[in-house]
This record gives structure tokens, C-alpha cells and sequence, in this order.
């Protein structure tokens, strides 16, 4: 039995009749599931948060715009025209000079050129050779490295191959494969050593205008912007994003254009938004460059990445439509729409989830805390960071790709602090959320020298992670200042934990910069 709750108009800021009207809802609230319910668009928001009503709007609209960007994303992932195959030779030396890495379309020329390239070799490599190819070698020989990982992708399978330095394979895929390193890899290291000559003399490797990223990247913004301007009548709307449409207004860029706005429009269609969808390529091109705002200190501003961790997208792996709002410099409301991560934790210290359940939505505004739902619509719950005060217990996230972070900077930290559990390693802001939820306990970003780090890279899971009891700080301990426009003014790194470890957390990101540093 649902007893009923109370029925109300909320009080906005802005007071159109027609948002009003369709703002009224009913909420209930159900002794059996233990939950709220309701009905009318930010229903869902208030059975989670009654404190603060006056960004509900935003709110709202923001979670509508990250999950049908979410939405179009994860439909460009199973296309099977866009990602037949895609072989990625990652080598974990912390260099990414030395990184291969092949994206391929059907029927494109990359596909082409690739097999062309190959069976000049004498190596005959259909899709589904690729798609089929345990490729087992013996890294260390072929390239003299550390270790490699190899990444093997068909539509949305993706198999990863931890190689070590003894030729092993790491688990989960020797397991997998039920193989052990006395698997004699000669015949793979034969074929491998021909493929990475085929590949490294086929001019493939340049982003391909076609590659499923880039459609994803624009689409996901042409999303937001549409979503957020159609639901938020505004002047001054204003909104800071990573694409611009130069590319697409070229002659080169009309084949992906194309292709974006078919995608955009049928991702609108099956929306709440199909009267919006007949969208024309000039509508899609305007709705991209809605994105040309700078931000800074005052008004509002909408900070988005479409797609926050490309190289997780790829890879088949993490990543996340990262949402932000700025009211007068401070972030006030954040989404992260997270398709790929699990609804179960996901920390060093979770070995038994099966991670079946995937898709998760983080959300918070400024006094009200994080919130969790599920991508697929169910209820939302409260987060909070991870409680913990003993290093010992806490594992911690940092970037998967080294060449986005320093591994080894944050492997001398956490040695300091007394961290037991292996570094998480993932792209992307889910990292935020899941820190957000407790799955770890710390995450620690070291940019390489000269590199500049975006408000859009930042802002939604910032909120996120601060709402749910956490500490966002620069490597020295300040908050991240988000009013001096598109760039954090940063030259050191981001840190994020719980209140009481951030002390220790400094002291230890003190000692190590200082080694580091004398060490030069
Ligand atoms: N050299 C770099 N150093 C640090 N971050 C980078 C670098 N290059 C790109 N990024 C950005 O880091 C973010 C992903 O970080 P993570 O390693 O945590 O997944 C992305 O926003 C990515 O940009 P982009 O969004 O353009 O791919
Ligand atoms: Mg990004």
C-alpha cells in the first residue's frame, strides 16, 4: 500500500505557468519497497532531496540530457557498422610515444588498408580472424618492454590480455583461456611480430573522421545542448563544451555529419523529445557550437564533456557524459552519466561481484548530497564517500592510461600512506562516482608536466564527490578554482578522499613531490 505523501507545486526560481504546470507532481511513498515514487519530471529528484528546491529545474533537465546522451553513446558502441574490429597494442612503460593503436570501421579504407597491409605479410586477417585470434604472444621478445596489454574488441565484446614480463598471462584471462605461461606463445610471436610490421607501415592509425568516438563525441553534445536549451528557456543560456564543429562544416566532414544527425534524431525520436527530432544538419551543427562559451566567474554557465575518457570508450571500457553547472564560479549542480560502470562496487577489494549490472547515474546539487540511480530508470540512493580513516583499507583510483597521470608518483604516495590493495585503474570521471560511493577511498591525478587541465574534466564530478562528504583539493590542498574559465589553474595535481585522511593525504603527496623533485 502506498501512502500518499503530499502533492505540491515546487517553488522555483524562475516562474513560467507552463513550467510550473508541468513541473506539479504527486509523490508517494511506499512502505513495502521502502521508497519513494511519484510522478511529474522532478518527481524522482525530490523523493531524494527536499532541503534545497531552487536547482530542481536544472537538475532535472541535466539528468534528462546526460542520459539520452548516455543513451547514444552506448548505441553507437553496438553498431556494428562503426566498430568491426579494433586492435590496440598498449605498452605499459609509461611512455605513450610507444603506443599503437588501431580503430576501424567496416568497409572503411582503414579496413582495407589493414588487411591490404597484412596479407602482404602472407597474413590472411578477416574480422573474424581478428575477432578470433587469441592473441597470445610474448610481448617482452617482440618489443623489449615491461609488459603489454593487448586489446581485442568485436561490437561489444571486449577481451583484455594482461601480458607480464615472463610471457605469462595475467588473470582474469588465463583463466579464461585456461591457459598457463607454459603455453608455448613461439607461433603468436611469429604472427604478432608480422602484424605490428603491417600495421606500423599502413598509415592507419590517425583518428578516422568516421571512428564511432568522434560521431559519439559530437552527437553526445548536439544532446545536451538540445535537451538543456529545449528544457531551460533562457537568454543567457551559456555553455562551455569540448567540440566545436569546425571539422563537420569541412567538405571531409559531411559523410559524419550525416551520420550524426541520423543518430542524434533517432536517439530523440525514442525520447520524450520526438517532437525536437527532424533536426536538419544545420540544426546540429548550431546545436554543437551552443558549446562555444569561455565561462568565468559570473552568471551560469553549463559545463559538459561528451564524452569524458575517449580512450576508455574505445576500449570498450570506462567512461562518462560529465555534466556541470557554474553559478558564479562555484560548481552548484553535477551529473555523470557512467554507462559501462557497475552498479556493484567496484574497489580493489570487491573480488566476488559478477559485475553483471552496469549503467549508473551520479547526481548532486550544492547542500542536498550525491545521488545513484541506475541508467535504467530505477530509484535512486544516497552515496557517501568511504568513511574510513586507516590508509591501510584504502584502496585508491588513478587514470588508466599512464600517460594521462603518473603511476609512479601515486604508487610513492600510496607506499607512504601505508595503502595495501593495487591501484583501480580506470578513464574517466566515474572514477568520481565511484569514489563518491565509497568503492575506494582515494583517487590521485598527476597530469605529465605542461599539461592544462579543463573545468569540463572536473566540474560535475567535483560536486559529486564533495556532496557525498568528500574532498576535492590541488596537490597543495586548495579547492579547484572553476571561475577562471575553460582551464583549472593548476601546476601540480588533483587529490581527492574523505575528510579525515585529506591531512595525511597531503603530508604524504608533500614528501613524495619533494623526493621527486630532488631527485631531478
Ligand atoms: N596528456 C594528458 N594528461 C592528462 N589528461 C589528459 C591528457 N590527454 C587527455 N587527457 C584527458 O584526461 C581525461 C581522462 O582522464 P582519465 O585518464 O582519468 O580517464 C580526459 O578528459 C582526457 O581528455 P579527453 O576527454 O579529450 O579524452
Ligand atoms: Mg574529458
Amino acid at each position: 500500500m502506498a501512502i500518499n505523501w503530499f502533492r505540491a507545486v515546487p517553488k522555483l526560481r524562475h516562474s513560467e505557468p507552463e513550467f510550473i504546470r508541468s513541473h506539479a507532481f504527486s509523490l508517494s511513498f511506499s512502505p513495502t519497497k521502502r521508497a519513494f515514487s511519484g510522478s511529474g519530471r522532478i518527481a524522482t529528484a525530490l523523493s531524494s532531496s527536499s532541503s534545497s528546491m531552487s536547482y530542481e529545474k536544472e537538475l532535472a533537465a541535466a539528468k534528462k540530457a546526460a542520459s539520452l546522451a548516455a543513451l547514444l553513446c552506448q548505441a553507437i558502441l553496438s553498431l556494428s557498422d562503426f566498430i568491426t574490429f579494433c586492435l590496440r597494442v598498449d605498452f605499459k612503460n609509461g611512455n605513450p610515444e610507444h603506443k599503437l593503436s588501431i580503430e576501424s570501421a567496416s568497409n572503411s579504407e582503414h579496413d582495407n588498408v589493414i588487411c591490404d597491409q597484412l596479407r602482404m605479410q602472407n597474413i590472411c586477417l578477416s574480422k573474424t580472424h581478428v575477432v578470433n585470434l587469441p592473441i597470445l604472444l610474448p610481448f617482452k621478445h617482440l618489443l623489449d618492454n615491461e609488459s603489454a596489454v593487448v586489446f581485442v574488441y568485436h561490437l561489444q565484446e571486449t577481451e583484455s590480455l594482461y601480458f607480464n614480463p615472463d610471457c605469462s598471462l595475467s588473470r582474469p584471462m588465463a583463466n579464461q583461456y585456461n591457459l598457463s605461461s607454459q603455453v608455448d606463445f613461439s607461433y603468436w610471436f611469429s604472427l604478432l611480430q608480422k602484424v605490428q610490421k603491417a600495421l606500423l607501415q599502413s598509415d592507419v592509425h590517425s583518428k578516422s573522421d568516421k571512428s564511432p568516438v568522434t560521431v559519439a563525441d559530437y552527437g553526445s553534445q548536439a544532446i545536451v545542448s538540445l535537451v538543456l536549451e529545449r528544457e531551460l528557456p533562457c537568454e543567457s543560456f551559456s555553455l562551455v563544451a569540448e567540440e566545436d564543429s569546425g571539422d563537420l562544416r569541412k567538405e571531409s566532414g559531411q559523410e559524419t555529419l550525416e551520420r550524426i544527425k541520423k543518430l542524434v534524431n533517432d536517439t530523440l525520436a525514442n525520447s520524450d523529445f520526438s517532437s525536437v527530432s527532424n533536426l536538419t544538419t544545420e540544426d546540429v551543427l548550431r546545436a554543437i557550437d551552443n558549446g562555444k562559451s569561455e565561462g568565468g566567474s559570473s552568471g551560469q554557465h553549463w559545463v559538459l564533456d561528451p564524452i569524458d575518457g575517449t580512450k576508455g570508450f574505445v576500449r570498450g571500457d570506462q567512461y562518462a557524459i560529465a555534466l556541470g553547472l557554474l553559478d558564479e564560479g562555484k560548481v552548484v549542480l553535477g551529473v555523470l552519466a557512467c554507462p559501462n560502470l557497475p552498479l556493484a562496487s567496484i574497489s580493489g577489494n570487491n573480488q566476488h561481484s559478477s559485475y553483471d549490472k552496469v549503467g549508473c547515474l551520479f547526481f548532486a546539487t550544492v547542500g542536498t548530497g550525491t545521488y545513484m540511480q541506475p541508467l535504467d530508470g530505477s530509484y535512486p540512493i544516497k552515496v557517501h564517500v568511504s568513511a574510513t580513516e586507516n590508509p591501510e583499507e584504502a584502496s585508491f583510483f588513478e587514470s588508466f592510461e599512464a600517460a594521462h597521470s603518473l603511476h609512479d608518483l601515486s604508487s610513492s604516495i600510496a607506499q607512504k600512506l601505508g595503502v595495501k590493495a593495487l591501484p583501480v585503474r580506470i578513464d574517466s570521471q566515474a572514477k568520481y562516482g565511484a569514489l563518491s560511493r565509497g568503492d575506494g577511498a582515494i583517487y590521485l591525478r598527476f597530469p605529465h608536466k605542461g599539461y592544462r587541465e579543463k573545468i569540463w574534466d572536473h566540474a560535475a564530478g567535483c560536486i559529486v564527490v564533495t556532496e557525498a562528504g568528500g574532498v576535492v583539493a590541488d596537490a597543495a590542498g586548495n579547492p579547484l578554482d572553476f571561475s577562471k574559465g575553460k582551464y583549472l589553474d593548476l601546476d601540480t595535481g588533483i587529490i581527492v578522499t574523505n575528510q579525515k585522511l585529506m591531512p595525511l593525504l597531503l603530508k604524504a603527496v608533500r614528501e613524495s613531490l619533494e623526493e621527486k623533485l630532488s631527485s631531478l
